[in-house]
């Protein structure tokens, strides 16, 4: 069982919804550190908590979902060992495991349709990590 820390800010509270039922569906713990509601809050603290809940082995993977992504997964890239991808389709999601080990999803709610987020959420739970030549590339970054 993979225990994931999920994060939104306004923009992608109601994606936030679907995703953790999901996760739950799927047998996945799931560690919702908010947002809770559609009142504007600040992106970069919820980046934060997942983050801090990955480093700190609370969770193994995180999610992190806002209005585009963006802003969450520049915050969450700030973090040392937190390799954070913004993905629009299966493929990234998939790479994003194969080849970079990413830890932390992120998602643009107001980018993506409910069935695609779900399927990129899925791919990228199910992938796993390919080695080799990767594990070298992610070594260089520390
Ligand atoms: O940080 C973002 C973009 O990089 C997110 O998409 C936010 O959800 C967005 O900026 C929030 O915008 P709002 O106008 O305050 O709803």
């Amino acid at each position: 069982m993979t225990v994931v820390a999920i994060g939104c800010d306004h923009g992608g509270f109601s994606l936030k919804q679907d995703i953790v039922a999901t996760l739950e569906s799927l047998g996945h713990e799931v560690v919702d550190v908010g947002s809770y509601s559609e009142e504007s809050v600040d992106y970069p603290h919820y980046a934060a908590t997942v983050c801090k809940a990955i480093l700190a082995g609370d969770a193994h993977r995180g999610i992190l979902i806002c209005g585009t992504g963006i802003g969450m997964s520049i915050a969450a890239n700030r973090y040392p060992h937190i390799r954070a991808a913004l993905c629009h389709e299966a493929f990234t999601a998939r790479m994003s495991r194969e080849h970079n080990d990413a830890n932390v999803l992120c998602l643009g709610a107001r980018v993506l349709g409910v069935s695609i987020a779900v399927d990129i959420v899925r791919t990228w739970l199910a992938t796993p990590f390919a080695g080799g030549r990767h594990l070298r590339r992610i070594e260089l970054m520390g």
